[in-house]
């Protein structure tokens, strides 16, 4: 089904939703992480007893709205929960951080998505990850959410929903103007070439860009000539992310100027889980507030956001609010 996006074409289909400006409109997906800590990694077949466990908020789509929504941004998570404890779990945490719940769908159909995850002492883990729910959302949700999404400023989306759900709500954003952010992760190597040309950043991490662009991302000049050639795919700007050394800035605005490395401050890191996801709630967070920041400027800030979120444990309970962050940043 295509969408369509005029709000008379819309009339006919008994529109009575009114439109609704969000800063950060987020479509993507909600996960809940199960993780046990255990001596070692269980065999086929055997079990054995652990001594920790803790249930922690995570997927993609979800860090990223969270973090925008710390930032101050106002924000609406579109994505789609079971009817289940976790489903309803899910929602009072997106409550809890101001983001609003008006387009997270709960289906009877699938269970919400979940990670359980083993971590054994020498940090090693093994993760099986069902998706569920996250599987479900789909263009009848997108149409649900189409007020929010016409007139937000901006618009972040992932792979973890079905990639044509990720494709159609970039296209419905860029049509009505609103800025994009992708996030082509978890990394596939045969991304749909249209993806490229509805983003106006494009951002990823070496990994990603390595399965994508086939350049080895060993350092930073390599990451500027990967981002070379995904600017050439057609998107407006890129970020790679590089862990420490921070990212890479690459815009199809300044083409005489090949990529501005923005390096990060040393931090003294405790757990990366999920910085990828802070680094992009702040890239959105800074986006809809600051639109004519130039992109290294926000790179930066987002480097500095991401940082944070490193010195911390865990994925959602690491990602500073604006309270925790020094005032230059705003
Ligand atoms: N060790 C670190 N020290 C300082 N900043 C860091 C560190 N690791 C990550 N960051 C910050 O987080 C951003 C994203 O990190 P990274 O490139 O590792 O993303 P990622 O691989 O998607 O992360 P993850 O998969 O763990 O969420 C970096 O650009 C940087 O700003």
């Amino acid at each position: 089904m295509v969408l369509r996006t005029t709000r008379t074409e819309l009339d006919t289909d008994n529109w009575t939703m009114t439109e609704e400006a969000f800063d950060v409109v987020v479509v993507g997906s909600c996960m809940t992480d199960l993780v046990s800590q255990t001596p070692r990694l269980p065999k086929a077949g055997e079990t054995i007893h652990g001594h920790k466990f803790f249930i922690g908020f995570g997927g993609k789509g979800a860090n990223q709205c969270i973090q925008a929504a710390r930032m101050g941004a106002k924000t609406a998570m579109v994505c789609k929960v079971g009817k289940d404890f976790f489903g309803e779990n899910y929602i009072q945490n997106f409550k809890d951080n101001g983001v609003s719940t008006k387009f997270v769908g709960q289906t009877a159909d699938d269970a919400t998505g979940a990670a359980s995850i083993i971590v054994n002492d020498a940090g090693e883990n093994a993760i099986v990850i069902v998706a569920g729910a996250n599987l479900l959302l789909g263009n009848a949700d997108l149409l649900q959410a189409l007020p929010a999404l016409r007139c937000a400023k901006v618009l972040v989306c992932q792979l973890e929903v079905r990639p044509d759900t990720s494709l159609q709500a970039l296209r419905l954003a860029q049509e009505n103007n609103v800025k994009t952010i992708f996030n082509p992760a978890p990394a596939v190597p045969d991304l749909d070439p249209c993806f490229y040309r509805v983003s106006d950043v494009f951002c990823c991490n070496e990994t990603e860009t390595e399965l994508l662009t086939g350049v080895v991302v060993a350092n930073v000049e390599d990451a500027g000539r990967a981002g070379q050639e995904l600017l050439r795919r057609g998107c407006s700007a890129v970020i790679i992310t590089l862990g420490s050394q921070g990212c890479v800035v690459l815009s199809g605005q300044e083409p005489s100027s090949p990529f501005h490395h923005v390096p990060t401050e040393p931090v003294t890191a405790v757990d990366t889980t999920g910085a990828g996801d802070s680094f992009i709630g702040a890239l959105a967070f800074y986006m809809s507030t600051y639109p004519t920041m130039p992109l290294h400027e926000i790179a930066r800030r987002a480097n500095q956001v991401a940082g944070i979120s490193v010195q911390n444990i865990g994925t959602q309970t690491s990602y500073p609010s604006k309270e925790d962050l020094p005032n230059d940043l705003f």
